[in-house]
């Protein structure tokens, strides 16, 4: 069943972008089966340190929980545990704010061990200031006297402390095992010496799904779909698939989780090694949803999040979608350069394979090899090194029609045929 919930935010500062913001925690809500029934804003110039919002607004809330049957209110802003305890306490309900609600997603989403140990370590790390904070209340409650003698509230908890603390350790630990057997495994295909492009970009743009347009139409042998879904977060893991071009080119294409404005910090710093990926890809695909009112803003949040993760210096093509959504007179007032697509109807995928190509394989020359049969040996290092795209057998040896990265063609040079 649906809870009922209220979403509450506080502008500080007069920022301009503040509902939509307010529009996102609404759809965050709704992955997370709350329905809301009321919006509350207030604009402030200060935080109450007590409560976060003003004591007015307080009221307001408390009333608006008890006539509208609320059973959860949700904050836009991270709140520390004596906030969150104080709101409580004055109104009755239970308090959450933004960050739950996505560690709540995530939680719910991953599928695989180690999206699930990353969720579990950022939930963890975002509760252990909290103990904290809490440990100072429940300090107080149980009467403890100055600092020698601690309450027994305080002694738990700080029990409980250490116990969070060993907990995250050994998460990470599991998780750094599983990080050597993704190493592995990426080594193994950056060994193919196959360009990588990775899908990124906001949630809900349609990474999967363009994805899945490609794995559909050039990958029929062994196709392997991926999950795509209109809802915030539908990927959690990276997926490799292998894209293979008539002209017997190929790269691999990696589809990843999207970003969202205010991803919690301690998730980012969870999902990094996943987000691996994305650092050491060739090209970036930053797919845009040219449909949504907020696209800007969420070229920038996927921008930032790229530098969060240390991936700014790979080269990146925009990519926007959801064009069928536009009306014409619409389009034509879009200024923004670069391909639009729309990966639903499979409109303008071939400007986009063409564009991919233009960039990953600018450095891709064109050659012929001459290989003699004494040197026959080599061959199976040159299909590891290049594209051998035919062979001839003549009298005195094999002759390659090769294509390869122009360092490839050069350690091969003696073997060029002129
Ligand atoms: N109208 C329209 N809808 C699209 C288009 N491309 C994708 N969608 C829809 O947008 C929703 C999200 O698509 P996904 O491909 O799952 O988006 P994503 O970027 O992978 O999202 P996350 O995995 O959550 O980051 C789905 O309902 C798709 O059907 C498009 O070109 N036009
Ligand atoms: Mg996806």
């Amino acid at each position: 069943m649906n809870k009922r919930g209220i979403i509450v935010g506080l502008n500080k500062d007069n920022q301009v972008d503040y509902t939509e913001s307010m529009v996102e925690l609404e759809n965050l809500c709704e992955a997370c089966d709350i329905q809301v029934v009321a919006h509350m804003v207030q604009n402030a110039k200060k935080i109450n340190a007590k409560y976060y919002i003003g004591s007015g607004k307080l009221e307001e809330l408390a009333y608006l929980r008890a006539v509208q049957e609320i059973d959860i209110v949700v904050f836009n802003n991270e709140l520390s545990a004596s906030q969150i305890k104080n709101i409580e306490d004055e109104i009755g309900c239970r308090v959450i704010d933004r960050t739950v609600l996505i560690l709540d997603i995530f939680g719910e989403r991953a599928k695989t061990r180690e999206a699930k140990l990353q969720v579990e370590v950022a939930s963890l790390e975002y509760a252990l200031p909290r103990l904290i904070g809490a440990n100072e209340n429940l300090g107080r409650q149980g009467g403890g006297v100055g600092t020698k003698n601690k309450g027994a509230g305080e002694k738990k908890l700080e029990l409980d402390r250490r116990q969070v603390e060993e907990k995250i350790a050994a998460l990470n630990k599991e998780l750094e095992k599983l990080k050597g057997q993704r190493t592995t495994q990426r080594n193994k295909r950056r060994k193919s010496h196959l360009p990588t492009v990775a899908l990124v970009g906001y949630t809900n743009a349609g990474k999967s799904t363009i994805m899945n347009r490609l794995v559909s139409q050039f990958n029929k042998g062994e196709e392997k779909l991926v999950f795509e879904k209109n809802m915030l977060f539908a990927t959690l893991e990276t997926s490799v698939r292998s894209i293979k071009l008539p002209d017997h080119r190929a790269f691999l294409l990696s589809d990843t989780v999207g970003f969202v404005s205010n991803l919690p910090h301690h998730l980012v710093k969870a999902f990094r090694s996943t987000l691996e990926e994305v650092c050491e890809a060739d090209l970036l695909i930053h797919v845009v949803d040219l449909s949504s009112p907020h696209y800007k803003k969420q070229i920038e949040v996927t921008n930032e999040t790229l530098k969060q993760i240390g991936a700014e210096h790979v080269p990146m093509i925009y990519v926007y979608n959801k064009v069928d959504l536009i009306d014409e007179l619409e389009m034509d007032s879009i200024e923004q350069e670069g391909i639009k697509i729309s990966a639903k109807q499979n409109r303008g995928m071939e400007a986009l394979i063409e564009t991919i190509c233009e960039e990953i394989f600018a450095e891709y020359i064109k050659t012929q090899l001459f290989i003699p049969y004494k040197d026959l040996n080599l061959i199976s290092k040159i299909n590891e090194d290049c594209m051998v795209k035919g062979q001839a057998y003549k009298e005195e040896g094999v002759v390659l029609d090769i294509e390869c990265m122009t360092t490839y063609a050069d350690k091969y040079r003696d073997y060029t045929r002129v």
